[in-house]
């Protein structure tokens, strides 16, 4: 693994929706091969400072340094081109296309080399469950088979960040599992950052290299999972 690759790097970000600024003074950096987690209560920015990762949201002030570049202005196409991969919140599957369609999909954002290889071997091994269904309508599955069937699209392409806005919202505890398993598997393998919202307490420090709490838009805690007390993400994550 190249040294710059996949790392995600950014300074003081603001953004947000017309005059509404919804993120104030966002830094935050994600190492190759970390998993970084996101927390935060509702509406405080969470989804919005992913999209701002991804490019569909214009930064008003800062900088997104990926890969060692200065992807600020860049658009959304050219960052997944670059290997950032993005699970929006709320598995958002073609229900009408079958899960193979689905997967091949994937392959569109993907550079000219994943896309020529086709579909890796490495996403049904992680979610044996897909190649089953294969045939299927996205519409078909369950919500949690959906949901795995959206990280699955967005690891085809193999990148080398990955973005995942809650992927265990909503789930049932089965499922939460099989995801959770993934994850550590995409850790242990060390080829990918990842930035993951969770609001599991205990998933996060479990899994986390280093948490960010977000409050208001704002960083109010950070530190690697040992570092930050229990108690200062309570008190941020308290209602
Ligand atoms: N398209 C939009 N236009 C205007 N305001 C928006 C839009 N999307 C979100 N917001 C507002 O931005 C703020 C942050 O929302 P965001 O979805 O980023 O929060 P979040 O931390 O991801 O919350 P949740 O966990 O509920 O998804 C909220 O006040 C929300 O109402």
């Amino acid at each position: 693994m190249i040294e710059a690759d996949g790392k995600l790097e950014l300074t003081g970000l603001e953004a947000g929706y017309g005059e509404s600024m919804i993120l104030r003074d966002v830094s935050l950096k994600v190492e190759p091969g970390q998993v970084v987690c996101l927390m935060g209560r509702n509406g405080v920015g969470k989804t919005t400072l992913m999209k701002t990762i991804m490019g569909l949201i214009k930064p008003k002030k800062g900088t997104i340094r990926y890969a060692g570049h200065d992807y600020t202005s860049r658009s959304p196409d050219r960052r997944a081109r670059a290997g950032i991969g993005y699970v929006p919140q709320g598995r958002d599957i073609f229900p009408q296309l079958t899960v193979e369609q689905n997967l091949l999909l994937g392959l569109e954002a993907a550079s000219a080399k994943v896309r020529k290889a086709g579909i890796p071997e490495s996403v049904y091994e992680k979610f044996p469950v897909l190649k089953e269904m294969l045939y299927r309508k996205g519409g078909d599955l369950s919500g949690g088979q959906q949901q795995q069937l959206s990280i699955a699209r967005a690891l085809v392409s193999e990148p080398k960040l990955l973005l995942l806005d809650e992927p265990m919202e909503g789930i049932q505890p089965s499922i939460v599992l099989d995801i959770e398993r993934v994850i550590e598997s995409i850790k242990d393998d060390k080829q990918m950052a990842v930035l993951l919202v969770e609001q599991s307490l205990t998933f996060a420090t479990s899994i986390a290299d280093y948490c960010y709490v977000l409050d208001k838009g704002t960083i109010v805690a950070e530190g690697s999972s040992d570092t930050l007390s229990e108690e200062q993400v309570r008190r941020h994550l308290a209602v």
